[in-house]
């Protein structure tokens, strides 16, 4: 029988009503909505799809054996510190150095990231700080035996281990995204979503959560499958002095909860307990003072000791101001080897779906933790 008209608006109002939760973010189950989550690794190893991977060395794996305690705080040291604001091991003359946006973006060409001196490196802390994300060109970093990429990586801070992602067989540090070739999961998805874009800072669950981030790419299409960062000190910044002055003090709740559960549901790995950590609201970068927004959709819950409504209505407007601000993002095109470098206190980022060529997408992420967040007074 044909539902009734009032049948059809009360569902209608439900429907609009769990909409306008989800945009908002603030009832957002972790990926669950996010087509990142429906790409399955569909190739059976030996498959000639897997043979077709240019680097099958990176293909996917979830080894349930991979259970590790939880995270001991550790003494986090940004090396950012030790930089020459000049950048002159990082950036020879001969490099080409070209900004996206005036503060957030940048592309370098000319260096290669894996020859850096220590001061080069301390340099690339700290330019990654300042410019927010940096894409470095015609790097050899995919090349390189998997566990020197990692001895690379470790120098800026402690490798995180993911709880539930794909890794590289024997390197649980390596957090893989990978959409095999010909997966149609996004179709699938994009039959009840609008849009694949979920903004997010990686793991700001954890009680350390990542600093310098590293993220380079094996098997790209040809078109399509950017990523987009946002800047967020200059959402900050974009608050009116009464607004960041309200949000000066106030901590919210990040939860890594829903990532896990929504792993374990579909039968896949749960390498960690989950943990919820609170974190300022607006924190402060240890080498340039920078303040930024701390609050995602993926992984924020609420604010700490505000009542729902009011909880609510800070976070989706933060949301909402980040999501639409088209004036303080960077768009990165991922070009074959690249490496794209993120201060993840700083920025938050989102993959694309929206390529429907069927070819493989495939990149490995080195993820440092940083320093627990934390706040500096309100400076009007
Ligand atoms: O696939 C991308 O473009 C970004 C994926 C992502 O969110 C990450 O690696 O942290
Ligand atoms: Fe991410």
């Amino acid at each position: 029988m044909a539902p009734s008209a009032t049948e059809t608006v009360n569902q209608l109002a439900a429907d609009a009503s769990k909409l306008k939760l989800y945009a908002g973010g603030v009832e957002h189950a972790y990926k669950e909505l996010s087509p990142v989550a429906f790409s399955k690794d569909v190739e059976e190893k030996g498959s000639d799809e897997h043979k077709a991977a240019k680097y099958p060395n990176y293909l996917p794996t979830w080894n349930k054996d991979q259970v590790y305690p939880a995270l001991e705080p550790f003494e986090h040291y940004d090396h950012g510190k030790d930089a020459d604001p000049a950048f002159p091991n990082l950036l020879p003359s001969s490099a080409k150095v070209t900004h996206l946006t005036p503060t957030i973006g940048t592309e370098v060409d000319g260096i290669q990231l894996s020859k850096l001196s220590e001061a080069g490196k301390n340099e690339l802390a700290r330019f990654v700080a300042e410019r927010k994300v940096v894409a470095f060109r015609k790097q050899d970093f995919a090349d390189l035996p998997i566990s020197e990429a990692l001895d690379f990586g470790g120098y800026f801070g402690r490798h995180h281990i993911h709880p539930t992602s794909g890794s590289p067989a024997g390197h649980p540090e390596v957090h893989l995204v990978h959409r095999a070739a010909g997966d149609k999961s996004h179709e699938t998805f994009f039959k009840s979503r609008v849009s694949s874009v979920a903004w997010h800072s990686d793991v700001s669950y954890e009680q350390q959560p990542p600093g310098t981030t590293f993220l380079y790419n094996l098997d790209i299409p040809e078109t399509g499958g950017d990523t987009l960062f946002t800047d967020a000190a200059e959402a900050y910044n974009r608050l009116s002095p009464a607004f960041q002055k309200l949000l000066h003090g106030l901590k919210a709740r990040h939860s890594g909860i829903e990532q896990v559960n929504a792993s374990v549901r579909k039968g896949s790995i749960k390498r960690r307990e989950p943990v919820v950590n609170e974190h300022p609201i607006v924190r402060t970068h240890p080498v340039t003072g920078a303040k930024a927004l701390y609050i995602n959709p993926q992984f924020t819950r609420d604010i700490v000791g505000l009542k729902k409504e009011e909880s609510d209505a800070i976070l989706n407007f933060l949301y909402e101001h980040i999501a639409w601000g088209a004036d303080f993002q960077a768009r990165v095109k991922w070009e074959e080897s690249t490496v794209v470098v993120w201060d993840n206190r700083l920025t938050q980022h989102t993959a694309l779906v929206d390529w429907k060529s069927g070819q493989r997408r495939h990149l490995a992420r080195i993820t440092p933790q940083a320093e627990r967040p934390f706040e500096t007074p309100f400076e009007g």
